[in-house]
């Protein structure tokens, strides 16, 4: 078997890219922009905000989201400085912003971009977040901005059809229990791996603020929109098995290293880990619920972050003829996707211990 691909965006800037397909993703921080700065003036204590400030954004991708979610903890950081000190957060603060991804995430798009009259440095930080990437207590508030959601591999036994936890499906649809705990405990480990090195990188008091999205508690994915979406994509790829054009065995041993887990495991994971104290578990309003009911919009914008994975396993012709028919399959089933239950899009703040 070979090793999982790394899960990258479609980079640079063109009609398939991440970049230009991403603003689902970034009305999240948008909606949650006003909770976000009460909670880090609330949460972050006067002393952590002195000479140099650094921010770290996890999966921050080619952009442009990462620079709306950094600017937004520098905006908040900034007003509780002046609003408790009364002195210009210009004379006497400077950020630092570390940016994370893969090593292959697309780095010269994002720096290329970097928003003119930015107050803040850069450097960019290769390698993957569920192991240490930067020395020890090395930044103040790091954010995660869905990519919270991902495995560091497929969980064993996946995409083997001879073991009991083979997983039909190419994602985690919550109706198969052997599956679901396999992807459960791969989730688990991994994302206690990801706490542990974040516990040892930030500095104390620090704060880790993720969005994204998870599910209610009892709730499978293929009950809600996105997974109905995932779905989708799974049987495409059976389509075109089905007419020769990729191999039916390829898409049998397929799956992806993603799970979407139910708000009461996350908690469930932080607390077992203990290395830092949930201060805000927050069910944000998206402005687009759960996603824009438009077809196309659908399948481009899963394209854009399922794409360079798919294209990965099965070429990007075969990937780009999958996205036309679940655009297809969209239009036919738009109904359900609206009557779906929705999932929860959160604001998670934890605080170092
Ligand atoms: C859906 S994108 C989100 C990007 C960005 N944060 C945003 O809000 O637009 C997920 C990102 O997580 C990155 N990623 C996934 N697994 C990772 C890992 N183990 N280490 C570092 N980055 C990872 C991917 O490369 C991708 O850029
Ligand atoms: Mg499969």
């Amino acid at each position: 078997m070979s090793t999982t691909p790394e899960w990258v965006m479609i980079g640079g800037e063109g009609p398939e890219s991440y970049n230009q397909n991403s603003s689902y993703q970034r009305a999240l921080l948008d909606a949650a922009k006003e909770k976000m700065s009460e909670i880090i003036s609330a949460k972050l204590s006067l002393e952590l905000i002195s000479d140099r400030f650094y921010v770290a954004d996890f999966g921050c991708a080619s952009g442009p989201n990462t620079f709306v979610a950094v600017q937004n903890i520098i905006d908040a950081v900034e007003e509780k400085y002046k609003k408790e000190t009364g002195q210009n957060p210009v004379d006497n603060i400077e950020f630092q912003v570390l940016f994370n991804d893969f090593t292959n995430n697309d780095f010269n798009t994002l720096f290329q971009a970097l928003p003119a009259g930015r107050r803040y440095y850069s450097a960019g930080v290769p390698g993957s977040f569920f192991e240490r990437v930067l020395p020890k207590k090395s930044f103040h508030i790091g954010v995660i901005n869905y990519a919270f959601h991902f495995t560091s591999k497929i969980p064993k036994g996946i995409t083997d059809r001879d073991s009991p936890s083979w997983n039909r499906d190419m994602h985690c649809t919550g109706f198969n229990e052997a599956v679901k705990k396999a992807y459960l405990d791969q989730y688990s480990a991994d994302t206690k791996d990801l706490l542990d090195a974040r516990a040892e990188e930030i500095v104390s008091g620090g704060l880790m603020l993720l969005f994204g999205s998870c599910l209610r508690d009892g709730d499978k994915m293929s009950e809600t929109s996105k997974g109905i979406v995932m779905d989708f994509i799974g049987e495409s790829l059976n389509d075109l098995a089905q007419q020769g054009i990729i191999d039916q065995d390829k898409v049998d041993s397929f799956s992806t290293p993603l799970y979407v887990a139910e708000e009461g495991e996350i908690r469930r994971i932080i607390d077992e880990n203990g290395k830092f104290t949930i201060e805000a578990f927050e069910d944000i309003i998206h402005p687009n619920g759960e996603f824009p009911l438009d077809p196309k919009i659908l399948a481009v914008s899963f394209r854009a972050s399922y794409g360079a994975f798919l294209s990965a396993h099965f070429g990007v012709e075969a990937m780009r003829k999958a996205f036309e028919l679940v655009e297809v399959k969209a239009q036919e089933q738009i109904t359900r996707i609206k009557n779906a239950k929705p999932g929860m899009q959160y604001l998670i703040v934890l605080r170092k211990n």
